[in-house]
C-alpha cells in the first residue's frame, strides 16, 4: 500500500475529529430540550432552518405558533458601536421629548412630504405615472424623518438622504449575515462584513459643521439662543451625554436606522393596499376632508382620522410585517409563569404574524376589513381603543412592554398625514407585479418591483 500523503492524512484526521465532534455534540442532552422548539437539534441540523427561513419564514413559525421560536439577534454593537447597546438614551429622547413635540414637527413633516412628492411625482394633469412603491416608500420616509432628526438643508442633501436611506439597508443586511456567522469567527467576521467605520465617516463629514456650529452657539448665547432648533440632533446635544462628532454621528444614524426601514415598508404597503382598494377612497377622502376643513392639518385634524388610523393599523395587521417578533434574551434562568424554564442566554420570540391571524384574536383574520377597528371602537364606545400605536397582546406591531417601539406615535402620524394628503392629492392604480410580497428571513416586504400608478385627482 502507497504511503499516505501529508494531505491525505491532514484530511483523515480532520474527517476523524468531525465525526467524533459530531457524534457528541448530538448525544448531549440540550438544555432546552423540554421547550417545543422549532429548530431541529443537531450540530448540522440547526443551520438547515437557518437557511429555510430566509425564504420561508412564515411557515417555519407557524409551525412553532405557541412554542417558543428560538433566534439569533442582530448584532448592534458592531453595525453602530458598543454605545448603542450600553447607553441607550436615545430611548429616553424619542419617548419624551420627540413624542412630546409631535405638534411642532407636524408642519415640517407636511412639507417635507409634499416636497418629495413633487418631486417624484411630477406628472401633467390627467397622466397616470407609473412609480416603483418600495423606492418611492424610502424616499418619502427618509426625507420626512430626517426633517424631524437634522431638519432642513441638510435633510434634502443628497449624499445624506443616500447614506441615511442605503446604510439603514447595508445595516440590515450586515446584521443578517451577522447573525449567522458562527461565533468562533465573529469578532474576526465583523470587521470584513460591515461597512460601520465608513459609514460613520462619511456621515461625520455632514454633521461635522453643523454640530461645531450649534456647539458654538450653545457656548455663546447659553440660554438665551433663542432660534435654537427643534430637532433631534439638538435634543441629543442638549442632553449632554456625547458631545463629540463620532459619537453622535453614530447616534444620529442610529436613531435614523431605528425609524427608516420599519416605516418605509409599512408605507410601502399601505400605498399598495389603497391601490387595490378602491371602494375605500370616497369613505377616506370624507373623512380627511372633514377633519381639515374643521382643524386643519394639526394634531387635533390628524387624530379626527379614524379610518385612515385602522386602514394603516389593518394594512399591517392583514398583510404582516413580520413572522416573529417582540425578540427577548433571558439574560438569567427564567422560569415562566407557566413553569416553562428559560436557561440563560436564550433568544425567545413571539409569532406575530399567526397572532394577528388568530381567529380568537380576530374575527375573519383572513379578511382585509379596512375599517375593523373604526368599528371596534364603536362597539366599545372607546375611540382612543385599538389605534394604530395601540399596543395590545394581540397587536403586536410595534412590539410590547417595556421595549415596546417608542417612536410610534411619530410613526404614527406621518404615515397618517401621508395617507390622508396622498388620497386627497392623487388617484391611485396598481401597476406592474402587483400585489405580490416576498419573505426575508421573516420578514414580509412589498416585491421591489411592484408598481402603482399616480395621477393628480380628477373629481
Ligand atoms: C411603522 C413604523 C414602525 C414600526 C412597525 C416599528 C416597530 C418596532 C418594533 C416591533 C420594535 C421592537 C419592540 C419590542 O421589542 O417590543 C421597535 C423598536 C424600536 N423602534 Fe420602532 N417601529 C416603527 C417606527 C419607528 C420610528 C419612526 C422610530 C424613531 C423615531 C422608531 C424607533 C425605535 C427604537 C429606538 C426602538 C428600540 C426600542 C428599545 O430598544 O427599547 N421606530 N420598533
Amino acid at each position: 500500500m502507497e504511503a499516505l500523503t501529508n494531505f491525505q492524512l491532514f484530511c483523515g484526521v480532520g474527517l476523524a475529529t468531525s465525526i467524533l465532534a459530531y457524534s457528541y455534540a448530538v448525544s448531549r442532552p440540550h438544555p432546552l430540550d423540554h421547550i417545543p422548539t422549532v429548530r431541529p437539534s443537531g450540530l448540522l441540523g440547526s443551520y438547515l432552518p437557518a437557511i429555510k427561513y430566509i425564504t420561508n419564514g412564515i411557515d417555519i413559525v407557524q409551525q412553532g405558533f405557541e412554542e417558543l421560536v428560538l433566534n439569533d439577534m442582530i448584532r448592534m454593537e458592531y453595525t453602530f458601536g458598543p454605545q448603542m447597546l450600553h447607553d441607550p438614551y436615545h430611548v429616553t429622547i424619542i419617548r419624551t421629548l420627540v413624542t412630546r413635540n409631535l405638534s411642532a414637527l407636524l408642519p415640517g413633516i407636511k412639507d417635507e412630504m409634499i416636497a418629495t412628492l413633487d418631486e417624484s411625482l411630477d406628472m401633467k394633469p390627467n397622466e397616470w405615472e407609473s412609480i416603483p412603491v418600495v423606492d418611492f416608500s424610502q424616499s418619502i420616509t427618509v426625507r420626512m424623518l430626517n426633517r424631524t432628526v437634522v431638519g432642513l438643508p441638510l435633510c434634502r442633501e443628497p449624499d445624506w438622504v443616500d447614506l441615511t436611506l442605503r446604510g439603514t439597508m447595508d445595516v440590515i443586511k450586515e446584521g443578517i449575515l451577522l447573525g449567522r456567522v458562527p461565533n468562533f469567527v465573529f469578532a474576526l467576521g465583523a470587521k470584513f462584513i460591515t461597512t460601520t467605520s465608513s459609514r460613520l465617516r462619511r456621515g461625520a463629514k455632514h454633521l461635522e459643521p453643523i454640530i461645531n456650529e450649534r456647539l458654538r452657539c450653545m457656548e455663546t448665547y447659553g440660554e438665551g439662543w433663542t432660534n435654537r432648533p427643534s430637532d433631534v440632533l439638538q435634543w441629543f446635544i442638549d442632553e449632554g451625554r456625547e458631545r463629540t462628532v463620532p459619537l453622535l454621528t453614530a447616534r444620529i444614524l442610529f436613531f435614523l436606522f431605528g425609524g427608516m426601514a420599519s416605516s418605509a415598508a409599512a408605507v410601502a404597503k399601505v400605498l399598495c393596499f389603497l391601490a387595490a382598494n378602491p371602494q375605500c377612497v370616497q369613505p377616506l377622502r370624507e373623512e380627511v376632508e372633514r377633519a381639515i376643513d374643521e382643524h386643519g392639518w394639526t394634531r387635533e385634524g390628524i387624530a379626527q382620522m379614524r379610518r385612515v388610523d385602522s386602514f394603516i393599523k389593518e394594512t399591517l395587521r392583514f398583510e404582516g410585517t413580520t413572522a416573529y417578533g417582540v425578540q427577548r434574551k433571558a439574560t438569567k434562568d427564567v422560569t415562566l409563569s407557566d413553569g416553562t424554564f428559560l436557561p440563560r442566554g436564550t433568544n425567545v420570540a413571539f409569532a406575530v404574524y399567526a397572532i394577528e391571524h388568530d381567529h380568537h384574536n380576530y374575527e375573519d383574520p383572513f379578511t382585509f376589513k379596512p375599517f375593523r377597528f373604526v368599528e371596534l371602537q364603536d362597539k366599545c364606545g372607546d375611540p382612543s381603543k385599538y389605534q394604530f400605536a395601540s399596543i395590545t397582546h394581540d397587536s403586536l406591531g410595534f412590539g410590547l412592554g417595556k421595549s415596546a417601539c417608542p417612536g410610534r406615535f411619530l410613526a404614527s402620524m406621518t404615515l397618517k398625514v401621508l395617507l390622508a394628503y396622498i388620497v386627497v392629492t392623487y388617484d391611485l392604480k396598481p401597476g406592474k407585479d402587483f400585489p405580490d410580497s416576498r419573505h426575508l428571513a421573516g420578514a414580509i416586504l412589498t416585491r421591489p418591483s411592484a408598481k402603482l400608478l399616480f395621477r393628480r385627482r380628477m373629481d
